[in-house]
């Protein structure tokens, strides 16, 4: 998965950081359906939370753009996060006797507040490209985990409706809206070579920063 020019190179630049979150041994017992349930329950509960902030960094991103176009694009993805992938959360849990004002009252995780604020930082401190390098790990990695599990599912593991969710098409396409929409950002205010602006290492290192925070997120959800 590539999901447009720019995303395989902060991939690239992240190094190690990108398979240690799109191969944790979370992913891998998603996969296999060897995830303990309370594991995953606890996990769907705080990444619930995470969408709702998730969804207040591309909200942030509204107001940060520069075009109708950026701002068309931002606004689709609040609609994505708020009133499609959340389902899946809300579903899921409903089954299970959690209500979702349970979901939206419970605690936070500190990975969750570190992840989440991390990235509405990068935005509130920092510019569009600031906030879209932190925000592309968690669409676009879940874009290439959906694709590679829904590859590899047998029908064995219980967790196929979530990787239905993400192998999806719905979801696909977000990911390629959001790879087209940081190309174009990017070569709007950085020109037609981004590597040799000065702050193309800030913006990798941001796109780093976010991924890992991803690892600490798998590992929070982890059998204890
Ligand atoms: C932690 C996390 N990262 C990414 C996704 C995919 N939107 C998610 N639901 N949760």
């Amino acid at each position: 998965m590539s999901y447009g020019a720019i995303f395989p190179l902060w991939r690239t630049a992240a190094g190690e950081a990108w398979r240690d979150y799109t191969h944790h041994a979370f992913v891998e017992g998603l996969g296999d359906g060897t995830l303990p349930r309370e594991a995953f329950l606890r996990y769907l509960v705080q990444d619930y939370l995470f969408l709702v902030h998730f969804s207040r960094a591309w909200a942030l991103a509204v107001t940060k753009a520069e075009t109708l176009d950026e701002m068309r694009a931002c606004a689709a993805t609040v609609h994505a996060l708020l009133d499609d992938e959340m389902r899946m959360h809300v579903g899921i849990c409903a089954a299970e006797g959690i209500s979702e004002s349970e979901l939206y009252s419970a605690r936070e995780a500190p990975q969750n507040i570190a992840y989440t604020r991390y990235v509405l930082d990068a935005g509130h401190a920092g510019d569009f490209l600031d906030l879209m390098a932190a925000l592309a790990p968690c669409v676009l990695g879940y874009g290439e985990i959906g694709t590679r599990l829904g590859r590899a599912a047998t029908g064995a593991t219980p967790y196929a409706d979530w990787i239905a969710t993400y192998a999806d098409d719905d979801y696909q396409r977000t990911c390629r809206e959001v790879g087209a929409l940081i190309d174009a950002a990017v070569a709007r205010r950085l020109g037609p070579v981004p590597q040799a602006s000065p702050r193309w290492h800030r913006l990798c290192a941001r796109f780093e920063t976010a991924t890992r925070l991803e690892v600490d997120f798998w590992g929070m959800g982890l059998p204890r």
